[in-house]
């Protein structure tokens, strides 16, 4: 199959080296002639994916128009709040039948809107004609073939089979599933979770604080899922407690990394400075919370992270107030916390 991959970022590249590894005809955007360059004549992206080979046959523009020419599937894989603006230069050179995939585990923060909806609604698309991807895939990892598992979510059944079919090689592992909603929400809301996991780590706080934030963090976020329409059982797959593992506990995720920063006392700036790739989590944070807000649900975790984000908090408080919240049995509702 022919594949676009848009942008060349780290997660882009690595997808786009397993789309060619598994023998498709993959072409990447770069935004960068440097990094298109890099690409095509020494088979690296020393920009994001730095002393990693890529497969020979993975090819480069600077051309989006030239890199969707007759794609059969269109990658995106862009920060989360920059999409609908690229659509609409983007979406003009997409083929009548292309498909479009999201990589993008992020909300747009002015409609509390899920990629694939801004997908849709943006590029005109039908949802037949999109899928997403998630799942515990730390792109360096699967960068240097290191084993990994995906999810490829469509309400289109066939479309998932034929992108999974497309997807495999024999470190990468992609299973399908059609709850969108909860393969999207599960991406997005671990990036927040894992903001509150470093903020711990930053401050100095121990695994066991680790594996309540991951813990409650699940909880919040099937709340979330399940008043929006997801299958509870998707939040204890890979989208679900499978990346919220993955990126809470790894030093390589930059959401995580970024409120370690925070908890050990840079400020916002200072921490976005000292990150040179996209932590979605810092803006999706405030659009998850007045969804959830919107559907009355409790979403304490994400709400502090917010609070601390917006620099109302500090991470010391912020774990206090987590601890003095009014003790409550384990097991909740769709809206209780
Ligand atoms: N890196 C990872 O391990 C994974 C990342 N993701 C998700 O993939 C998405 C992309 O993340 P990464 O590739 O990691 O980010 P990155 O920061 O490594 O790369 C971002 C890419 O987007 C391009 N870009 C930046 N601003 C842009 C704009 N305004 N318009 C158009 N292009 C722009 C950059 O040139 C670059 O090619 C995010 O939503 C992230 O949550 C999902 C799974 C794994
Ligand atoms: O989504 C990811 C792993 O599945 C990457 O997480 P970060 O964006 O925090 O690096």
């Amino acid at each position: 199959m022919r594949f676009a991959v848009l942008s060349a970022g780290s997660w882009g590249t690595t997808y786009a080296a397993v789309l060619a590894d598994a023998g498709n005809d993959v072409l990447v955007h770069a935004r960068r002639p440097e990094i298109a360059e890099a690409i095509n004549t020494r088979h690296e992206n020393p920009a994001y994916l730095p002393g990693l080979d890529l497969p020979h046959a993975l090819r480069a523009t600077t051309d989006p128009a030239r890199a969707l020419a007759s794609a059969d599937v269109a990658v995106i894989s862009i920060p989360a709040q920059s999409l609908r603006a690229n659509l609409a230069a983007w979406s003009p050179h997409l083929d009548e039948g292309t498909a479009v995939v999201s990589l993008m585990k992020g909300i747009e923060t002015d409609t509390g809107m899920r990629m694939s909806e801004v997908i849709q609604e943006a590029a005109a698309l039908p949802a037949e004609r999109i899928a997403v991807l998630s799942g515990p895939n730390l792109a360096r990892e699967i960068a240097a073939k290191q084993p990994a598992a995906s999810v490829i979510a469509s309400t289109n059944e066939d479309l998932a089979d034929t992108l999974q079919a497309a997807s495999v090689t024999p470190y990468f592992r992609p299973y399908t599933n059609t709850d969108v909603v909860g393969c999207e929400l599960g991406g997005a809301v671990k990036n927040v979770i894992a903001l509150a996991t470093g903020l711990a780590t930053g401050l100095g706080l121990g695994d066991n604080a680790t594996a309540l934030l991951m813990t409650r963090g699940l909880a919040e976020t099937a709340r979330l899922g399940t008043v929006l329409g997801a299958d509870p059982l998707t939040f204890a797959g890979l989208a679900g407690v499978g990346d919220l593992v993955a990126t809470c506990a790894s030093p390589l995720s930059r959401n995580r990394t970024f409120g370690t920063h925070l908890g050990q006392g840079m400020t916002v700036a200072e921490a976005t400075a000292a990150t040179s790739q996209t932590a979605e989590g810092v803006k999706s944070a405030a659009a998850l919370l007045s969804l959830a807000r919107r559907h009355q649900v409790e979403m304490p975790i994400t709400e502090v992270v917010v609070r601390v984000i917006e620099a109302e908090l500090t991470a010391k408080k912020a774990a206090e107030l987590l601890m003095s919240r009014a003790p409550k049995p384990e097991l909740y509702t769709a809206t209780a916390s």
